[in-house]
């Protein structure tokens, strides 16, 4: 039976996760180590020792996310490169953007059935980027613009919980939306792709996308898979603030991509170079501002973690290696 670890974080939905665990928990009759997290970033710092661990030992767990997206987003960014975890999730957040692109635990019945029977694991990709103020990871998305100044405001503000104590959570980005939406001033950019250089003017975002959703179920990169080695960018510009408007809510069905104002591109890497200082979000956390003039460089790491029991065919074939013999492949670039 394979081990597991569960990183549980009480205080995602605004608490509201709490209840969701006991239920959980009280219903799972499979071993299992709990570890509640007990201050921001002790997800990550959990991770990172159960990884080492694992190498030491050279043993296989898995580790379930049990949170939101920032939840996700640190247990993944801890674990590093290791071959020998298995990343698994229970959506328990308030936007669950994770839980919506990957598979994931719906119940304490799908936990067990998978640690009895380990089977389904694939090699997902992982975003980077890079800037003179720091290095962020995303697994999601990461982006320049409207969408990381909504986020950073509904991080700060109480009006989430307030969302979330009548369910509606997800909401609370739209929210946010008609109130950023008059305070932000668009900008302007410079996209350097692997073979060409473009510029764009009055633009109000630019997402980098590993798979399709953001700010709460909004399907922003229909295109996005996050196993195939590829990222995708969405410039959206030249548009008047009402135009704007029903851009996003043509996100929640993907139809957003018809519009001449949306450009997409898909590739292994984008510097983006602003004029102005701008927010910048790693899967919906605050990750510094730009600085007029210097680019942040995105790009992805193809095959950096292992999502348990993914239901769709993967990218890399994970049982003809392991971890170390992946990356020596990956290097020599077969
Ligand atoms: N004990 C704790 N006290 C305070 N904050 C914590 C604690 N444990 C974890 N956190 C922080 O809680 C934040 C929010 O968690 P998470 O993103 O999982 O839930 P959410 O915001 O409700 O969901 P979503 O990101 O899907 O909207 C994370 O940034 C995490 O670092």
């Amino acid at each position: 039976m394979l081990k597991t670890k569960i990183i549980v974080n009480l205080k995602a939905r605004n608490g509201k996760a709490e209840k969701k665990w006991d239920r959980f928990k009280s219903k799972l009759s499979i071993p299992f180590e709990e570890h509640i997290t007990l201050y921001p970033g002790h997800a990550r710092e959990l991770a990172e020792e159960f990884a080492f661990e694992a190498q030491e030992r050279a043993e296989d767990v898995l580790i379930v996310a049990f949170g939101g997206d920032g939840t996700v987003h640190e247990v993944i960014d801890g674990i590093g490169e290791s071959g020998y975890i298995r990343i698994g999730a229970v959506p328990s957040g308030s936007g669950n953007d994770f839980h919506r692109g990957f598979t994931l635990f719906k119940n304490p019945s799908d936990l067990e059935k998978y640690v009895y029977n380990p089977t389904g694991d694939a090699w997902m990709d992982l975003g980077r980027f890079f800037s003179e103020t720091g290095q962020y990871m995303f697994v999601n998305s990461a982006g320049i613009g409207l969408d990381a100044y909504i986020a950073h405001k509904v991080n700060q503000s109480s009006l989430k919980k307030a969302f979330n104590s009548v369910y509606l959570g997800q909401l609370t980005y739209s929210y946010f939306l008609f109130q950023c939406l008059l305070k932000f001033r668009p900008f302007n950019l410079t996209v350097q792709t692997e073979s060409d250089k473009m510029t764009f003017a009055n633009v109000w975002l630019a997402t980098v996308s590993n798979q399709p959703y953001f700010g709460g179920g909004m399907k922003i990169s229909p295109k996005s898979e996050p196993d195939d080695g590829q990222i995708e960018l969405t410039v959206v510009h030249r548009l008047s603030a009402m135009k704007l408007l029903v851009m996003f809510i043509s996100v929640f069905f993907g139809m957003h991509t018809k519009m001449k104002e949306v450009t997409q591109l898909t590739g292994k890497s984008f510097s983006l170079t602003v004029d102005e200082v701008i927010h910048r979000h790693a899967d919906g956390e605050y990750a510094g501002m730009t600085i007029p003039y210097q680019e942040t460089r995105f790009e992805v790491k193809p095959a950096r973690w292992k999502l348990a029991n993914c239901k769709k065919k993967a990218g890399l074939p994970d049982q003809l290696f392991n971890g170390e013999e992946r990356m020596e492949k990956m290097e020599r670039g077969s």
